[in-house]
Formats: C-alpha cells, structure tokens, sequence
C-alpha cells in the first residue's frame, strides 16, 4: 500500500494551488473525512469514495429482495427479514467503514441462508428459532477464533483442495435453489429429481433473468442482477403473474423475528456439526472474500495479510452475531465490493455510504414483497457461477486433492447440506492421504475434525 508523506498542512496548501480539484474534496481534503479514511494516503477523494460506495450497493442491493424469500421458507416472516437484511447491511457496512476502514461491504451471505432456510430447518426439522441459535453460536465461534487470532493457524493448515471445494459446493447448493425457485428442477419419486415444465411462466422469466445477468455483467454492469430483478418482476406484473401492492411505505416490524431466537435449545449436541459449519464456512468466506477485495486494492502482502485484517474480521463476526439477534443468516464480507474497488473506493467510506444506502431501502418493502421467487432465481444461479469458478484451481492430477475438492462440492447439493460436504470432504482427504501413504501430509487439526464428523455420523445421527 503506497503512503506518500503527508501532513494536513500540505493538504490545505495542494488544495489551494490544485485548481483541477473540485471544492468539495479540498474541504474533505483539510477536513474530518480526510483525517479519519486518511483519504489522501489511499490515493482516493470523497467523490471517488462515494461513487463507489453507490456502486457496491447497486451490485448487492438484490440481496434485499432475496434473503426475505430464502428466509421465509423456514417459515420466517419476509417483512421482517426484509428491514433485518437492510438494518444489519447497514450496521456491517458503517461499522467495517469506521473500525477498520476498508471499502468491504457486508451483507447476510447467500449460501449460508439457502443452508439455513433448506438444510437446517426445512431439511433437518428444526424450528428457525433454534437454526437462528446455530447460526448465533456459529458467529460466537468465528469472534473467538477472530479475537484469539488463531484464524490464520487454521486457514494455512486446513488443505487448499478443501478450502476451495467448501466455497464451490455453497455455490452449487445455491444454483440448485435457483433452479428449483424458477422450477426448472423439480422432485421425480423414479429420479429423485427431474427437469419441470419449460414451457412454464416461471421456467421461461427464470432463464429470462439468469441470461439478463449474465449477458449484462459480461458487458461490466454493476446492477446486472437489480436490473434482471426488475425487468422480470416488470414482465410478471404485466402478464398478470403478480399484483401491484406499492412501492414505498413505513418499514414493517421486525418483532416477529427480534430475540426470537433459541440460545439454550440450539446447544444440543445433534446440532454441534451444524455450529461448526457456521463457524467454519463463515470464516473461510469471510477471510477468502477480504483477501479478494484488498488484493484488489493492492493491500495484501504475500502471505495474503492486509492492514486490520483482525479488526475486519471482528466487525464480520460481531455483526454475524447482532444479525442472528435481530433476525438473520449469517453476515459476511460481499464479494461484489470489488466493483466498489474497480471504481477507485479504498477506504471505509466507501463501505459507509453502501451502508447508508441501505437504510433507505427499508422504505422499499411493498416493492420487495412483489418480486416473485422466479425473478430471483437467475441472480441464485449466477451467484453459484461466482462460487464455484474456484474448482478450476484444484490440481487435477493429483487424486488426493481433486477427489477431495470434488466429493466437497457435489455432496452439499446431493444432500442439501454444506456440513454434510464439509464432513466428507474432510474424511476423504485423511482416508486417501493415509491410502497412498501420504499421511504425513494431513494436520493433527484436520485429522481431529475428520474423526469428529465420523463420531458424529456413528453416534449421533445414527440414533
Ligand atoms: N457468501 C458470499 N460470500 C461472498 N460474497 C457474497 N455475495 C453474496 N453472497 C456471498
């Protein structure tokens, strides 16, 4: 990161001689803003930090409209897990801006809510109160190891092929739910699933919007998956698919869903593979996603470090916590803010104005309760695009690690379960290594949560 010396006096003197610079930024320049974000010595302005701020939001703002729609399916109630998403977005993305002062926005992950809504709750039977309890105690997991600063002892010693295979297999589980939302993919008694009827109004807007995004983000546009949100709900609308119910109004309650959790019933030992998937999956997204982002900023050192990592991952995790209080899946670090990058943000002011701009989105909830489930369905699957391109990274000649990476990926859409990939994952990789005589390879760590899960698979959800 270039930090070219800098006082503020010589600040106030390049912004009177600078006629170029507009006024605005040479106030900022000599002002609060420019201390705090030290905007400056990021080779950034205000102007720059707000355009990319805006623009970071226009590429997440979707999540609005699609984390009510998941989270209903646990039987939540969307309205107030619509103002929860845009509330605990904001808190992530000002807080992130002010602690650690990075142009990373948070947002509740996708992924983890299809886990949550699907797996956890519809798939396993258990109430959303006691799911919303796992996800809690998942992010009390990731703050402890965040805070311990034991997160990078298990980042290097966890194997690249599983690292890769967690994300990709979250990717897959979430195209599945696109798929299946737009119903293109449906349940057969002789297939277990099968293909739906394409010639349907939901099956043709879903591959609509699916191709709307991919086309337009090909062409580089921020909003491609706001856009595709809109034209598909436009086309519903007029073909009488939905009804118009408004745009705007005051923001719902969110008393349906505040402290509604279960702490005590959701510390049951039949639940402990779920925390620590929470856990682990979140601290894998969080710290891969901000590797991403700050390396885009030129930030990160060799070892992938960048300046208050601790700090960022803190803010992630603490605000994981708030979010499953309030009333949502587990919060990370969003991915789409290397567009905010790309459009020359560097600085937590970047992640604050996104952040503000979702506190104004919570006046927008008659609009989110019209968008149909298939409008959402392209923007699920080209997420799941986003998350498995990993793969390509896995050495395919070398069995022990492909295999691996593979049974990861495909078990978490097979079964409808990120732990049940996680826990595969890590059993194939320590039977293979020890197979080929390749034992030495495996960490104690890893070779302990491998035998964790057998335990698991023997004792728990055998009986
Ligand atoms: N789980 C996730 N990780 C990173 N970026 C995301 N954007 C949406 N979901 C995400």
């Amino acid at each position: 990161m270039s930090t070219p010396s800098h006082t503020p006096h010589s600040d106030v003197k390049a912004a009177t001689t600078n006629s170029a610079a507009s006024s605005n930024d040479m106030l900022a320049k000599s002002g609060v803003l420019e201390r705090f974000f030290k905007l400056s010595a990021h080779n950034t302005s205000v102007s720059t930090e707000v355009i990319a701020g805006i623009t970071t939001f226009m590429t997440m703002v979707y999540i609005v409209f699609v984390n009510p729609q998941i989270l209903s399916a646990a039987g939540m109630d969307a309205s107030a897990v619509f103002v929860v998403t845009c509330l605990i977005s904001a808190i992530g993305c000002i807080a992130m801006g002010l602690i650690a002062n990075l142009p990373i926005a948070l947002a509740p992950a996708m992924g983890l809510n299809a886990f949550f809504a699907f797996s956890v709750v519809v798939g396993m039977g258990v109430s959303w109160q006691v799911g919303m309890g796992t996800i809690f105690w998942g992010a009390v997991c990731f703050a402890i190891v965040s805070l311990l600063g034991i997160r990078s002892w298990i980042l290097t010693n966890i194997p690249k092929c599983l690292r890769i295979g967690i994300p990709s297999g979250i990717g897959l589980l979430i195209a599945m739910v696109g798929f299946s939302n737009a119903g293109i993919v449906v349940a057969s008694p002789a297939t277990m699933i099968t293909v739906g009827d394409l010639s349907s109004l939901e099956c043709v807007l879903g591959a609509l919007g699916f191709f709307i995004i991919v086309i337009l983000a090909s062409h580089g546009v921020h909003s491609a998956v706001l856009i595709s949100i809109a034209v598909v709900t436009a086309i519903a609308a007029l073909m009488g698919d939905i009804e118009y119910t408004g745009i705007v109004s005051m923001p719902p309650s969110i008393s349906n869903t505040f402290g509604e959790l279960d702490l005590a019933g959701s510390l049951d030992v039949a639940l402990m593979g779920v925390i620590f998937s929470f856990a682990l999956v979140s601290l894998f997204d969080s710290s891969g996603t901000m590797i991403g982002v700050t390396e885009k900023c030129g930030f990160t050192d060799k070892r992938g470090r960048f300046p208050r990592m601790k700090q960022a991952l803190i803010t992630d995790s603490a605000t994981s916590v708030v979010g499953a209080y309030m009333g949502t899946s587990t919060v990370t670090a969003y991915i789409e803010s290397s567009a905010g990058v790309a459009a020359g943000g560097r600085t937590g002011l970047a992640a604050i104005v996104a952040g503000l701009l979702f506190i104004l989105v919570i006046f927008f909830s008659p609009l989110a309760a019209m968008v149909p489930g298939y409008a959402v369905a392209g923007a699920l699957v080209y997420v799941g695009i986003l998350m498995s391109s990993e793969l390509a990274k896995i050495d395919g000649k070398d069995l022990t690690e492909s295999a691996p990476a593979f049974i990861t990926a495909v078990m978490m859409p097979f079964t409808f379960s990120i732990t049940e990939g996680v826990a595969a994952g890590f059993i194939t990789y320590c039977v293979l290594k020890v197979g080929t005589n390749r034992w030495r390879e495996i960490h104690p760590g890893v070779a302990l949560v491998a035998l964790l899960f057998i335990i698991k698979f023997a004792f728990v959800d055998g009986h």
